[in-house]
């Protein structure tokens, strides 16, 4: 059986979406990561895009262990141990399988685009996994709350909004369990069926619909980013000038209440409005923290999408990788997509993506 999970965009609340129950936008995007899974005779593992093919695993102690040393197997490997521990909590005993991941949401030559790479292969391993071995189809809050747990566990901080674009699909307002509840609660649970069945008194998650009178443009800088740099500069600013980090907490809170608002009564003002604000928030918090947020090349990206009539941001944590435009009409969207080629940017031709993990096969 083969699974497709969606990458991700953010679209607004960034870095807010760190604190407890500040919002964030987030979008399935329909480039997908690939999962298949098959019965064999012995445990095995493969990396198409990292060239690893059939690395032997066994699950020993509650732990995947690769047989191979290579931290690009982590992401993967833990969320193997997450899924096998779950089963064996509910009873299962799982035969030996043959799983094999394909990513398209790098560029052909592995740079990345920002659209969400480790959640997506995350939750794939845990939706193919438990969608093999489990006798009922497994419900979509259980297969993020599962990768929700593995990502932070790997990665160590995180809003898991990627997580929740991979597993649920569309457009989410989404607020955060905060990475460090998750995992002082995984520290003291017993099992990982109790965290999974308690409540996440931080975490929330809508599907929001998109307007139809809306277009979604989607430029690439050519430059990747780190995010775990910026989120620990903006970080910094909390320490250094708390009341410069409230008031971008509250700017940003009202832009995505804004945006929010625009969607729901599918109001293009409101919505432009709701970008043009967060992107305000955003280039001010970047400056007051002297964190390169809004680039030179993202902020001929925004200005191009006002220029033409609409609104757009850096998309995710900035200083390169990919930024948003919201057109009010398909001829201002093709404009604008022209004027950031002469630009320097790259148009990538992705779109909403209703679904979150699936089986297609
Ligand atoms: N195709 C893949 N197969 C297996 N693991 C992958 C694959 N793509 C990404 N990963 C895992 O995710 C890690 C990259 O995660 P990183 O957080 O740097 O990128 P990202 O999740 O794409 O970030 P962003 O949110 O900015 O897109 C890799 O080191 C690897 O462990
Ligand atoms: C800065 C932050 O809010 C968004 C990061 O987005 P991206 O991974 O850079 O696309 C961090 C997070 O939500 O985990």
């Amino acid at each position: 059986m083969t699974i497709k999970v969606p990458g991700k965009l953010m679209i607004a609340g960034e870095f807010a979406v760190l604190e407890p129950y500040h919002n964030l936008a987030v979008l399935a995007v329909d480039r997908f990561v690939y999962a298949k899974i098959e019965g064999d005779y012995e445990n095995r593992l493969t990396l198409l895009d990292f060239q690893l093919e059939n690395l032997a695993f066994d699950f020993i102690n509650n732990k995947v262990n690769i047989a191979i040393n290579d931290r690009r197997t982590r992401f993967v490997g833990d969320a193997m141990t997450i899924a096998l521990t779950y089963l064996k909590e509910q009873g299962l005993n799982p035969e030996p399988f043959h799983l094999s991941i394909k990513s398209e949401l790098d560029d052909e030559s592995g740079v990345k685009y920002g659209l969400g790479s480790s959640a997506a292969v995350v939750t794939s391993v845990v939706t193919a996994i438990l969608t093999k071995f489990l006798a009922a189809k497994p419900a979509e809050e259980l297969i993020f709350k599962l990768a929700a747990i593995s990502h932070v566990e790997t990665q160590g901080n995180g809003s898991g909004a990627d997580v929740a674009a991979s597993s649920y699909g569309g457009l989410l307002r989404y607020a955060s369990f905060q990475a460090e509840w998750l995992h002082s609660e995984y520290i003291a649970s017993n099992s990982i069926s109790d965290l999974v069945a308690k409540e996440w008194r931080y975490f929330s998650v809508k599907p929001m619909k998109l307007p139809q009178n809306i277009h979604f443009c989607v430029g690439w800088t050519g430059k990747p980013a780190s995010t775990a740099k910026l989120v620990d500069v903006i970080r910094q600013l909390k320490s250094d000038n708390l009341e410069q980090y409230e008031k971008f907490l509250h700017d940003s809170e009202a832009a995505v209440g804004t945006f929010f608002k625009g969607m729901e009564e599918e109001s293009v003002a409101d919505l432009l409005e709701g970008v043009k604000a967060n992107r305000q928030a955003l280039a001010t918090v970047g400056k007051h923290a002297n964190a390169p947020i809004e680039t030179p090349l993202l902020a001929t990206l925004c200005n191009l999408a006002e220029q033409f009539g609409g609104a757009g941001k850096p998309s995710g944590a900035g200083g390169g990788d990919c930024g948003i435009a919201f057109m009010p009409s398909r001829e201002q969207a093709t404009e604008l997509m022209r004027a950031w080629e002469e630009a320097g940017i790259k148009p990538l031709a992705l779109q909403p993506n209703s679904h979150g993990a699936m089986l297609i096969e």
